[in-house]
C-alpha cells in the first residue's frame, strides 16, 4: 500500500457551462437526491423535470451568466483554487476536489485515492445539515462499500465553531465594516425545509446559531454598537423553511432607513446564491424598498485564512 495521506474537499456542485442542458443536468441530479428533496419520487420526479426545471431555466441561465468567473462557475473556480493552495502548503497531503453532484465526480475522484492509507474528508459546509454534509457522507459510504482494504476515512462533520473559522470571518468582516460603518450586520445562511429539523433531527439551525453567537461575541469587543442579525436565504419550493427570511429582514432594514452589510458565513466560497441572490437580487430589493447603503462582504473564498482553516481541520485528527 502506498503511504500517502489524502484530503478530499467536497462541495455541492455547479453547472459546467451556462447552457440550459448543462444547468438541467446539474439541477436534475441535485434535486432528485432524497437528502435534498424528500418527496415521493413517483410524484416529485415528473414535477421536477416537467415543471420546476423548465421554469427555472427561463431565468437561471442569465443569472449564471452574470456571475461566471474566468470562464467557470465561481463555486468551481474558488474550490479548485483552494485545493491547489492546500497542495502547496501541505506537501505531505494529496488534496483533491470533488462535487456531490456533477463534476469533478465524487466516485471517480475517490477511485484515484483508493490506495491511500488515510483520507480526510472535508465538506465545504461550515454548518452540518442532513441535506448537504450527510449527503456527502452517505454517498461516499455507498461508493466505497465494496472496496477491499479501504483507507481509513475521517469525516469532518462540520466546523461551525472552529476557532480559526470564527477568527477569519471576524477579521474579514472587520476589514469591511471599518470602512463602510453599517448600522446592521446581517449574517445570512442557506435555509432548509423546517420538516427536516423534526423528521431527521437535523441540527443545522443550532449550528448556524452557534456560528452567529461566536461571531457576535468576537465583534462586540470592537463594535459595541453594531446590531448583528441572523437570517436564512435561498428558499426553494412550497412548505415552511427556516426563518427569518433574508429578503424580509432586508426589506425591514431598508424601511427603517438603516445601512446594512451582508455576509453569508455558511458559504465557504462564493456562488450563485451569494453573488446573484444576495449581491444582485437582494441588493435591488433593498434599494427598491428605500434602502440607501447595502454592501456585500464576499465569502472567504481562496484567501490564506481559509486555506489555514482547512489545514487546521486536518491537523486536529
Ligand atoms: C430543497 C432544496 C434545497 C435545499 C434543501 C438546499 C440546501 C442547501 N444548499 C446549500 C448550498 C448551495 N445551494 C446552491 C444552489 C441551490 N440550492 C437549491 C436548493 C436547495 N438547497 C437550488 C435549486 C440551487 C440551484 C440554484 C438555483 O436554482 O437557485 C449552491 C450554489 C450552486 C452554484 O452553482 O453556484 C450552494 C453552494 C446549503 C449549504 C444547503 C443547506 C444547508
Ligand atoms: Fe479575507
Ligand atoms: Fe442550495
Amino acid at each position: 500500500m502506498i503511504e500517502t495521506r489524502g484530503l478530499l474537499l467536497v462541495n455541492l456542485g455547479t453547472p459546467t457551462q451556462t447552457t440550459p442542458s448543462s444547468i438541467k443536468s446539474y439541477l436534475g441530479e441535485f434535486l432528485s437526491d432524497r437528502h435534498v428533496v424528500d418527496l415521493n419520487a413517483l410524484i416529485w420526479l415528473p414535477i421536477l423535470y416537467g415543471i420546476v426545471i423548465p421554469n427555472r431555466l427561463k431565468y437561471i441561465t442569465q443569472h449564471y451568466q452574470s456571475i461566471w468567473l474566468n470562464n467557470q462557475s465561481p463555486l468551481l473556480y474558488y474550490s479548485e483554487q483552494l485545493c491547489q493552495k492546500l497542495n502547496k502548503v501541505c506537501p505531505y497531503l494529496d488534496c483533491k476536489l470533488a462535487m456531490t453532484y456533477g463534476e469533478p465526480e465524487l466516485a471517480a475522484t475517490l477511485n484515484l485515492m483508493k490506495y491511500y492509507n488515510h483520507i480526510d474528508i472535508i465538506s465545504l459546509y461550515p454548518q452540518y445539515s442532513t441535506t448537504t454534509t450527510q449527503a456527502v457522507i452517505d454517498k461516499i459510504k455507498t461508493i466505497t462499500s465494496n472496496w477491499q482494504n479501504p483507507p481509513i476515512f475521517n469525516f469532518v462533520r462540520d466546523y461551525a465553531d472552529n476557532t480559526n473559522y470564527i477568527e477569519a470571518l471576524a477579521q474579514h468582516i472587520d476589514q469591511h465594516i471599518c470602512i463602510n460603518q453599517p448600522d446592521i450586520l446581517l449574517l445570512s445562511y442557506h435555509g432548509i425545509p423546517l420538516r427536516y429539523i423534526k423528521k431527521r433531527r437535523d441540527n443545522y439551525i443550532e449550528r448556524c446559531l452557534l456560528t452567529s453567537q461566536l461571531l457576535q461575541e468576537k465583534l462586540a469587543k470592537c463594535y459595541p454598537n453594531l446590531k448583528i442579525m441572523h437570517s436564512y436565504q435561498s428558499r426553494f419550493g412550497k412548505g415552511k423553511w427556516t426563518e427569518p427570511n433574508t429578503s424580509n429582514v432586508l426589506i425591514d432594514i431598508a424601511k427603517q432607513g438603516k445601512s446594512v452589510a451582508v455576509i453569508c458565513p455558511g458559504f465557504a466560497v462564493d456562488c450563485i446564491e451569494t453573488l446573484y441572490e444576495i449581491n444582485i437580487e437582494n441588493r435591488e430589493l433593498f434599494m427598491q424598498n428605500g434602502g440607501q447603503n447595502f454592501s456585500y462582504i464576499p465569502a472567504l473564498n481562496d484567501c490564506d485564512q481559509q486555506v489555514n482553516i482547512l489545514k487546521s481541520l486536518v491537523k486536529h485528527h
